[in-house]
């Protein structure tokens, strides 16, 4: 049996894109991804978040269900969007959706935590070159500001951008998310944009002094450890590392770009002209949390002929329905390197979760291995804390099966089973158990 101190903040995490629907209602206009969505083959299937889950029309059903479980805390995010459908031009009827919301969690206790930006950009903003345009920390600021006036006194806890990483380099390099670009100087220059954007809206936030609120941002963190004992698997380790965590980990907290990382990139995309001399300044601007999505780690082997040496090899442990590795051990790993290396400010893990193939048996769904992963995480959180570690709180992905981007409705990631023709929501075991965790605050053995 393993104890949670007695103020751990258990809740759940989603995001406007992938439960809200509704694209169409109430002044929203269309998103990055709802282009993208419709691109053919971009997403499984063509899906696209068009109705999702229709959480727009459900969030009081859906906030009935939060109630049940007993969450603490509830992550979720707010569609920019629905918020300033046009440039510069504020649309209340969109606001007036996350009051509603934000009123139906304070009334059932429980603590909302908002996510400024969960990868919906505007398609306007996109039209004006996304995150490649530096005036993307003006729009940014102008979203990020109304948004603290309007709900800065009854949102407690403020995320400014979910996963940089994936908002830049998977959507700008990688091309697998929105807006499916394949430029890695286009990458880097999304990324510092979007870390710029961070420290400028941390900057409003603190200048308008709301009180009893903090602000952070969220990291998909992706340990990485060498495939064998090779040097040059150890150098691929550290760039793999690099790539995926040092690249956003060292502006935000020692305020400079980690230089291997410049000196290995400068060959591949020339100058960094894209960065001012004051932007780490503003981009190290100090936070009140860090947020971690950890869900895996990565096993790497060098190559030569790829731009960061290396290339990812299959782990040994079980896999989720994503394919990733199982490795629990890997996040206490993880926030032990977080704790030593450069905080120890507290941490949420704001994501950590998996998806598997769930089957419905009478208005049941076994699924014992997303039990399995999500208690096995836990304990290495207890282990981190019992270490004297600063973790104050876990947010599971997800409440609800939803839109999983590129995979579309493929996997389901839920505690909640959603039946999408139906739109019925169905308790999977799995919630049944988070909600004994949450009561009795120990994970039994
Ligand atoms: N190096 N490297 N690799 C990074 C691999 C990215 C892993 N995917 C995530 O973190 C996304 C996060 C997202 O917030 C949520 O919107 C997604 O639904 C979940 C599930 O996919 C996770």
């Amino acid at each position: 049996m393993a104890n949670f101190p007695k103020d751990f903040l258990f809740g759940v995490a989603t995001s406007s894109y992938q439960i809200e629907g509704a694209v169409n209602e109430d002044g929203r206009t269309p998103s990055i991804w709802d282009t993208f969505s419709k691109i053919k083959g971009k997403t499984y299937n063509g899906d696209t978040g068009d109705i999702a889950c229709d959480h727009y029309h459900r969030y009081k059903e859906d906030i009935g269900i939060l109630k049940e479980i007993g969450v603490k805390a509830y992550r979720f995010s707010i569609a920019w969007p629905r918020i300033y459908p046009e440039k510069g031009k504020f649309n209340q009827k969109g606001m007036d959706f996350y009051k509603k919301l934000i009123d139906e969690l304070l009334k059932n206790n429980i603590k909302p935590v908002a996510t400024i930006y969960h990868w919906d950009l505007p398609q306007w903003a996109g039209d004006l070159g996304g995150w490649l345009n530096r005036d993307s920390i003006y729009w940014y600021s102008e979203y990020s500001q109304k948004l603290f006036k309007e709900i800065g006194d009854v949102v407690p806890m403020w995320i400014t951008h979910n996963e940089p990483w994936c908002a830049s380099i998977l959507s700008y390099g990688i091309g697998e998310h929105a807006p499916g670009h394949k430029d890695y100087r286009e990458a880097l220059i999304a990324a510092h944009h979007i870390l710029l954007s961070h420290g400028e809206a941390v900057k409003i936030f603190r200048d308008m002094n709301i009180k009893e609120s903090q602000i952070g941002i969220t990291l998909n963190l992706t340990p990485a450890y060498p495939a064998t004992e090779k040097e040059e698997d150890y150098l691929a380790a550290k760039y793999a590392d690099g790539f995926s965590n040092r690249w956003f980990l060292d502006p935000i907290f020692k305020g400079k770009y980690p230089v291997d990382m410049i000196e290995l990139y400068k060959k591949e995309i020339g100058e960094f002209d894209f960065i001012k001399n004051e932007d780490l300044g503003i981009i190290s601007q100090p936070i009140d949390f860090l947020g971690i999505n950890f869900y895996s780690r990565s096993i790497v082997k060098y190559d030569e002929n790829s731009l960061i040496k290396g290339e990812a090899v299959e782990g040994p442990g079980k896999k989720t329905d994503m394919g990733w590795e199982i490795s629990p051990e890997s996040l206490y790993d993880l926030l032990k390197r977080i704790d030593k290396e450069y905080t120890n400010m507290p941490i949420y893990i704001t994501e950590n979760g998996a998806a598997f193939k769930d089957i419905v048996n009478k208005d049941e769904v076994h699924d014992q291995e997303r039990i399995e992963y999500v208690k096995e995480h836990l304990k290495y959180a207890i282990k981190f804390i019992e270490d004297g570690g600063n973790l104050k709180g876990y947010f599971l992905w997800s409440l609800l099966d939803n839109f999983e981007w590129a995979y579309g409705y493929s996997k389901r990631f839920g505690i909640v089973y959603v039946d999408f023709e139906t739109q019925k929501r169905i308790l999977k075991d799995s919630a049944i158990w988070y909600k004994e965790v949450i009561n009795k605050n120990l994970i039994d053995n």
